[in-house]
């Protein structure tokens, strides 16, 4: 078990709150007035989240989006954000993250209505947070997927990772997915319009397969994921060939910032037609069973999980 899961099993002992719905949902959910409100609260921290070299804007847009990903997964509709600021000691700094944050925020239609700002010690690491407030009507959760439900997954997978590696200089590779890296954009229309046709949902940042087996693991079923058919972008594809070393990184690096959901066979159609409604990508990587944990496979057959299955505080 990892550091986090371990400190967040000592806080669901007494969040028994049915708006905390067990600490194991992408957002809390709280039912006031017979409306239903969707919290969350996400912190990026410089070297875990984002690099000391990204550009400002591109963190204050990144610390929103994050957020806005978790409505996203629960078919929320923005109503506001609350935000904690560290000063930085760099004036300038502080004022292209804020020109990246406002600009966010006015493309997903997130008024900002508060927060905090602080200054931190000198040199330590720049770390910022962010409350996102929205309203749904159906909040899917994780703990819905059944047996012979399909598996899905938006966008294309392992961009983020790729783009991580060439900011930090590893390899060198298009723009594009560095964007990918600093720049995810939250599924939130697609995740509105799903929201009452799934079975589960949830937004993939920590990893494909850590984030299809936590599904599993709250809907008390299998998850079988199907390496051929995880999405790769054509810029990712060019990188690093289209072989299973790649699907496998791509399902395992994280910061996609897409979503994962499931839905009965009979959906299909539907779930289809949203998606070109929208000109959003969607795939079927995979089906529920009966059982439990994540079987991954290639064309059919088994492969072996790889040792690590995403990212892990
Ligand atoms: N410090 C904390 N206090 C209360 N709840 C927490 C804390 N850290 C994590 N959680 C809860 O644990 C669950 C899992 O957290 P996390 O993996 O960060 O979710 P997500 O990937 O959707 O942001 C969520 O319900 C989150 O609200
Ligand atoms: C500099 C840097 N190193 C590594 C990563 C990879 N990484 C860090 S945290 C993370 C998962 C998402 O962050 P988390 O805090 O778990 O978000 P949450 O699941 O709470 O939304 C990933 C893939 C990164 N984004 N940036
Ligand atoms: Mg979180």
């Amino acid at each position: 078990m990892s550091d986090e899961s371990s400190f967040i099993s000592h806080l669901q002992v007494f969040a028994t709150h049915p708006a905390a719905r067990g600490l194991t949902d992408d957002a809390a959910s709280l039912t006031l007035g017979g409306r239903t409100l969707i919290l969350t609260h996400d912190v990026i921290v410089e070297n875990v989240h984002f690099l000391p070299s990204d550009p400002p804007e591109d963190i204050g847009w990144k610390l929103v989006a994050v957020n806005l990903s978790d409505l996203a997964a629960e078919g929320a509709k923005p109503s506001g954000a609350l935000m904690a600021y560290n000063l930085s000691g760099d004036t300038e700094w502080d004022r292209r993250f804020a020109e990246g944050f406002g600009v966010a925020l006015a493309r997903f239609q997130c008024p900002l209505i508060g927060g905090d700002t602080v200054r931190a010690p000198l040199g330590s690491a720049r770390q910022f947070g962010m409350t996102a407030l929205g309203e749904a009507e159906n909040s899917p959760g994780r703990s819905g997927a059944a047996p012979g439900d399909d598996l899905w997954v938006s966008g294309t997978l392992g961009d983020a990772g790729a783009g991580l590696r060439i900011a930090r200089g590893e390899i060198s590779g298009p723009q594009e997915l560095v964007e990918a890296y600093r720049r995810p954009t939250p599924q939130l229309e697609l995740g509105q319009r799903l929201a009452p046709m799934v079975s589960a949902m949830m937004d993939i940042s920590d990893g494909l397969l850590i984030d299809a087996k936590r599904l599993a693991e709250a809907s008390g079923v299998a998850a079988i994921v199907e390496s051929i058919d995880v999405p790769l972008s054509e810029a990712l594809v060019g990188l690093m060939g289209d072989s299973r070393e790649t699907s496998v990184a791509a399902a395992t690096s994280g910061d996609d910032y897409e979503l994962l959901f499931t839905a009965p066979r009979r959906s299909r159609r539907a779930i289809e037609t949203v998606a070109e409604e929208l000109n959003a990508r969607i795939q079927c990587i995979g089906l529920v069973e009966q059982g439990e944990g994540l079987k991954f496979q290639e064309g059919g057959r088994p492969l072996p999980l790889p040792q690590s299955l995403g990212w892990a505080h």
